[in-house]
């Protein structure tokens, strides 16, 4: 630096007042919270020469010499004060130059204090920048730490998002399929409630029924008993007064006896007073009229004689009485015995009778057209003979075209022991079954059949509540009741039970159990007896209880099907009512059993139109018509029991000992007076004519079918 300038720059304030240098800032710093790198440091106009506040003032060593008026690079010749006697003063000029030299090495010893402080600064600053690189480095290696781990961290939150978009999306699947589980649980769980409240409630509503039938059954028994309690109350009743009205006669005639006597004693008594006091009289007027006395002593003895010989008059005459009673009792002992003897030959005659008739025997029976039926839906059906016998029945078939396109209509005719027409009612039908009953109760095994399609009649003609088993159950407890006065004691059990689809049901046990209690047959071959394992007997007491017998079959029947007489129309029902008779006066004992069977419809198979269970029913069902069939026919061509086919079905296995030898057999076949139905009617009387054909036991009349 050429010294003018420096000297220049002095000029602009050599002499500051306050002298600050970078060491007096170092000692004057007391604060110990300023850190060196805390504290303002002035920074030189060198270092940073635009910074006005970094202007340094140096320090005043010496007073300044009054100024003489320097020569400047300003200064001119003509402005330099010579005459002020400067210009050319040597000393003082040298006494200014030394003031300058000293100001100069005043300032260049505070320049090297301030250089070495600078120094010192530069060095703490340079420590300082070295502790601030080294921080810097650290914080770069943190920044960089920072920047992985924040890197880092963005991955993980990136793989965080990640799983938690694939966990959310997990989870909404898995919530998904939550739901729809839960969807599908809850609606199983709804369909399972549903199932089981229909189930509860179907339950409970067979449990309501089946307590309704419990009791109504309960009720019907009460009301037998009490009906049969109070028969008995009334005979007994009866019985008792009649004793009592006896005794009380006996004893009224007794007491008038008594009175009698006492009022003839009285009378006596009243004469004898009368006669002492005569006497008294007599005595006083004295003995006068001792001959009336005596005379009246005679008349007295007279009447005692009279009386005497009364007694034995009537004691004679109770003798002649006594012996007529004995005459009478011996001829109405003689009388009974002929009685017995006549029953007994009665039976003997009826059977002959019956065997006469043929031991199978077929009737036809017509129902009449019903509400719903209209007169032109009528086939026609005519009756030949039914003013005389009644044994013929006439239809004129179906229109049936030639190949030549004629049409003909077929007169068809049919024989039978008994043909009923649509008027004919079911006390008219009984008449004419009535003596198979009374063979039943005669010891015999007697079947009655009802055969012909769905719809036909055969459950009105059959169990109907004036049909064929209310009016044989009435018969035989009639008959029963008055065979008693001949010595006849009868009980009588009753089965009723049914063959649907082979198997054996119990109509009078528990509805429930229909279908699932396999019932039994077992047969008794030495004594010809069949008895049905499980099967409820009941004892038949009075007639009254057959109806609630057949209300609780037709019961448990419907309770089996779906439609109302829908298990009737498709399995075979037999009624077996066992009658054991004995006769306490001769010994006699008798066992007849009343079969009568309501058969399943006999419609075809292939009219039917029927598939899956109805198709198993109907091939049952005309499986079982025709082992019937063939058991009766085996019996027509007189075989011995070995090779008749009872074991083909259930039914004929059943009836084993009711069908053939010495028992009897009556078939209805019921036949609908409809157009629609005609080629079934056909059918059934076809069938109805063959087992007519078949002959038990006894020469009958062959009829045949003749096709007119
Ligand atoms: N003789 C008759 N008089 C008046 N109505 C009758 C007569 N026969 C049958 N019916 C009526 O005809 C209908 C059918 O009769 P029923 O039920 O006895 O026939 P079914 O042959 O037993 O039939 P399913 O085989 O279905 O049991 C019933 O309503 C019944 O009352």
């Amino acid at each position: 630096m050429p010294l003018c300038s420096f000297m220049e720059d002095l000029t602009l304030d050599p002499f500051p007042d306050e002298i600050v240098s970078p060491n007096m800032v170092f000692k004057h710093n007391r604060n110990p919270s300023l850190s060196p790198s805390k504290i303002p440091v002035p920074i030189p106009a060198q270092i940073f020469p635009s910074s006005p506040q970094t202007q340094v003032r140096y320090p005043l060593t010496r007073k300044r010499p009054p100024s003489p008026g320097f020569l400047t690079k300003e200064t001119t010749i003509k402005s330099f004060n010579f005459s002020a006697g400067g210009e050319w003063d040597q000393e003082a000029r040298e006494q200014n130059v030394e003031y300058f030299v000293d100001a100069f090495m005043d300032r260049w010893t505070q320049q090297g204090q301030d250089v070495s402080g600078y120094k010192e600064l530069a060095d703490m600053y340079k420590s300082r920048v070295g502790e601030l690189e080294e921080k810097g480095k650290a914080q770069t290696e943190e920044n960089i730490r920072f920047r992985a781990e924040l890197e880092q961290s963005r991955l993980r939150i990136a793989a965080a998002e990640d799983a938690l978009r694939h966990a959310q999306r997990d989870h909404e699947i898995a919530l998904d399929e939550l739901v729809s589980r839960q969807r599908a649980e809850s609606e199983s769980v709804r369909y399972e409630g549903q199932k089981s409240l229909q189930a509860l409630q179907a339950q409970h509503e067979s449990e309501v029924d089946e307590l309704k039938r419990r009791f109504e059954r309960d009720l019907e028994d009460e009301k037998c008993a009490r009906l049969r309690e109070m028969n008995k109350l009334h005979s007994q009743t009866a019985l008792d007064a009649q004793l009592s009205q006896i005794e009380l006669d006996k004893t009224m005639k007794e007491l008038a006896a008594t009175r009698d006597d006492l009022q003839s004693v009285r009378a006596e008594l009243d004469r004898e007073r009368k006669n002492t006091n005569n006497l008294r009289h007599n005595l006083d007027t004295a003995t006068s009229n001792s001959v009336t006395l005596e005379s009246t002593i005679s008349a007295l003895k007279a009447r005692i004689e009279f009386l005497e010989s009364g007694r034995e008059e009537q004691s004679e005459a109770f003798e002649r009485l006594n012996q007529q009673m004995m005459d009478a009792m011996a001829e109405t002992n003689t009388a009974k015995e002929k009685l017995r003897r006549e029953e007994t030959l009665r039976r003997k005659l009826h059977n002959q009778v019956q065997e006469l008739k043929g031991n199978i025997r077929v009737f036809c029976r017509v129902r009449p057209t019903l509400g719903n039926e209209g007169v032109s839906d009528a086939a026609q059906f005519t009756y030949p003979d039914e003013t005389e016998d009644s044994k013929e029945i006439n239809i004129i078939g179906p229109e049936e075209k030639s190949t030549l396109g004629t049409v003909t209509r077929k007169n068809h005719n049919f024989s039978f022991d008994h043909v009923f027409g649509p008027s004919a009612q079911n006390g008219d039908v009984f008449d004419e079954i009535s003596q198979l009953v009374q063979s039943a109760l005669d010891g015999y095994n007697v079947c009655i059949f009802c055969y012909g399609q769905t719809g036909s009649g055969k459950t009105h003609t059959m169990s109907s509540l004036d049909g064929m088993i209310p009016r044989a159950v009435h018969q035989i407890y009639e008959t029963a009741t008055s065979l008693e006065e001949k010595g006849w004691r009868y009980t009588m059990e009753g089965n009723f039970v049914e063959v649907y689809n082979e198997n054996l049901n119990d109509l009078l046990g528990k509805a429930e159990e229909l279908d699932k209690k396999k019932l039994e047959i077992r047969h008794d071959m030495q004594k010809g007896k069949t008895i049905i394992t499980d099967a409820t007997t009941v004892q038949l007491e009075s007639p009254e209880m057959v109806e609630s017998l057949l209300k609780r079959a037709a019961a448990n029947r419907s309770v089996a099907a779906t439609k109302a007489n829908e298990r009737s129309s498709r399995s075979h029902s037999v009624f077996i009512l066992k009658l054991i008779g004995e006769n306490y006066i001769t010994g006699e004992r008798s066992e007849g059993t009343l079969n009568l069977v309501d058969l399943a419809g006999s419609e075809r198979l292939s009219h039917s139109g029927a598939t899956g269970d109805r198709l198993k029913e109907t091939q049952n069902i005309n499986r079982s018509l025709s082992s019937l069939g063939d058991v009766i026919a085996a019996l027509g061509q007189g075989k011995k029991e070995g090779h008749i086919p009872y074991r083909n079905s259930k039914l004929t296995y059943l009836l084993q000992f009711s069908l053939g030898g010495n028992s009897k057999t009556l078939m209805f076949v019921m036949v609908s007076p409809l157009q629609a139905h005609l080629s079934e009617t056909l059918t059934s009387l076809k069938f109805a004519t063959k087992v007519h054909n078949t002959h038990i036991g006894t020469a009958k009349k062959q009829t045949r079918v003749r096709d007119v």
